[in-house]
């Protein structure tokens, strides 16, 4: 019988998993700790597992469970939408939650539901940080849907210019997003924080383009989004609260021999 929660010191099953392009190592363990050199060490591309972010579930009272987030460089963000989908899926799959769970990430309390390898999370109340306004020639709108995001609505994502994104992301602590909108769709290019690239996808930054581009009336209460990868997600707002859909796929699981 596996441990329920994996004992310190022991070698770490872990899992990898693929949200929409946005990949993350999980496990589970009892013990808080400093994970920040580990979260470096599995995320890195050629001489660890490989991953966007490294995703912890601790034992938690009043909730399923609590999670620690890393992104790829080590630093801890608050949320992850991406993350939350992989995770549950994670939960689910390991006995650790049902399938309709609440966990406690940094920004607060994430509902999610698995339905088959679909995933679907209520993300955090979205906050507007900030007047839009003008910048490099663009016009960026600030927000925060559990970490901050700059987005920016261009006529083709190819327009997308990492120098002028990295240069945003270090001015404005965020992530930052170029969106382009089709009839109730949009497509997104993110440059994430603590990646310190642009990523296949990332969760939270399409919903800071989806709650953008609804503010200003420019789609519906529903609307289809497509990130880098090109995979097909939803997004949706009702009564101020957003949900973001779609499929998660575990690729593989392991032992970590640390
Ligand atoms: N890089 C983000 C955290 C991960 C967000 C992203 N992977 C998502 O799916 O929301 C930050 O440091 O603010």
């Amino acid at each position: 019988m596996k441990n329920l929660y994996t004992m310190y010191g022991e070698d770490m099953q872990i899992a990898k998993y693929n949200a929409s392009g946005n990949d993350f190592v999980i496990f589970h363990t009892f013990y808080e700790l400093d994970r920040s050199k580990l979260a470096q060490e599995l995320c890195h591309r050629q001489k660890g597992v490989g991953a966007d972010g490294l995703i912890v579930l601790l034992p938690q009272g009043e909730y399923d469970f609590k999670w620690q987030f890393y992104n790829s460089d080590g630093s801890v963000a608050s949320m992850c939408g991406n993350g939350t989908r992989a995770c549950a899926h994670y939960a689910y799959t390991q006995g650790l939650a049902p399938k309709q769970m609440r966990f406690l990430t940094g920004a607060g309390v994430i509902q999610s539901e698995v339905i088959g390898s679909v995933v679907e999370t209520e993300l955090t109340t979205p906050k507007v940080l900030s007047e839009s306004f003008e910048e490099n020639g663009l016009t960026w709108h600030f927000c925060d849907t559990g970490v901050p995001h700059l987005v920016t609505f261009v006529e083709d994502v190819a327009l997308f210019d990492k120098m002028i994104a990295r240069q945003m992301r270090y001015k404005y602590n965020a992530n930052v997003n170029y969106a382009m909108l089709e009839e109730n769709a949009l497509h997104v290019r993110t440059y994430e924080r603590g990646v310190e690239d642009e990523t296949l996808a990332c969760g939270t930054g399409m919903a800071a383009c989806f709650y953008s581009a609804y503010r200003q009336k420019r789609v519906g209460q529903n609307a289809k989004v497509y990130p880098r990868s090109g995979e097909e997600l939803f997004m949706r707002i009702e009564d101020q609260t957003l949900f973001f859909k779609g499929a998660v796929q575990k690729v593989f699981e392991t032992v970590w021999e640390h």
